[in-house]
């Protein structure tokens, strides 16, 4: 296993995971649950921030307080299912930018086709949160991690709900400068690609729609 994964396995997310790989969990429900889960993702992915002290005034006392250093962030979402992370990230860091990166997985042949492309321009000084909740063969975050990096992205942390093995390592040998960030690492993948035992198609999930 690659090194730079980190499974968070806290007690309230591995709780809220169960009920969400759950069947007959609606998709209200799961739509909550993954956004519950970003949150508590989104501390561990951030917990490492550059900080830096400011003078300020409490209504008692001056101190030198403690503050972000200003390390600005853009957070992108793998369209769709990535949309049901980012709200909650969003909400953690209200003053990051967004990009989308419109991304399906051909049924057939496993490659990823990006349809959509839309992120701020300067991403070089900025920390980018890659979002989806599924890393199965790794080519979809492959690719949306190759075409920000072509934008200029640097410093990146990838963040998914469910990993397999099979991605991690593919991801970690194309892109091994990347973090991952996951929930769970799953046995694998079925003869169709899927993560077993997983929680299914993530976006049809989230949408309530399907194949
Ligand atoms: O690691 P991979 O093998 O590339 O598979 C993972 C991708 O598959 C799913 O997207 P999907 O193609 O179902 O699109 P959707 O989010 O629009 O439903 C998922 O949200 C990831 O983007
Ligand atoms: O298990 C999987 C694999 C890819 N995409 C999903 O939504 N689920
Ligand atoms: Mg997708």
């Amino acid at each position: 296993m690659p090194k730079n994964v980190i499974e968070i396995k806290h007690p309230l997310i591995q709780h809220k995971l169960t009920i969400m790989r759950d069947r007959s969990t609606a998709s209200g429900k799961f739509r909550t649950l993954l956004k519950e889960i970003s949150l508590l993702m989104g501390y561990e992915a951030t917990r490492d921030l550059p900080m830096t002290l400011k003078n300020i005034e409490t209504p008692l006392a001056e101190m030198n307080a403690p503050t972000l250093a200003g390390k600005k962030l853009c957070i992108f979402s793998i369209l769709r299912a990535g949309d049901g992370l980012l709200n909650g990230l969003l909400e953690l860091v209200p003053s990051a930018r967004v990009g989308h990166i419109g991304i399906y997985r051909d049924p057939q042949s496993l490659e990823a086709v990006e349809y959509f492309f839309k992120g701020p321009q300067q991403l070089s000084d900025r920390l980018s949160l890659v979002v989806d909740p599924m890393l199965a063969t790794g080519h979809s975050a492959i690719a949306a991690i190759s075409h920000i990096k072509s934008k200029g992205a640097r410093d990146i942390r990838f963040i998914c709900l469910l990993a397999a093995p099979e991605g991690l390592q593919a991801l970690h040998e194309v892109h091994p400068d990347v973090t991952v960030y996951t929930a769970a690492i799953e046995s694998g993948l079925n003869e169709k690609g899927y993560i077993l035992p997983g929680i299914g198609d993530a976006g049809d999930r989230i949408f309530g729609t399907s194949r």
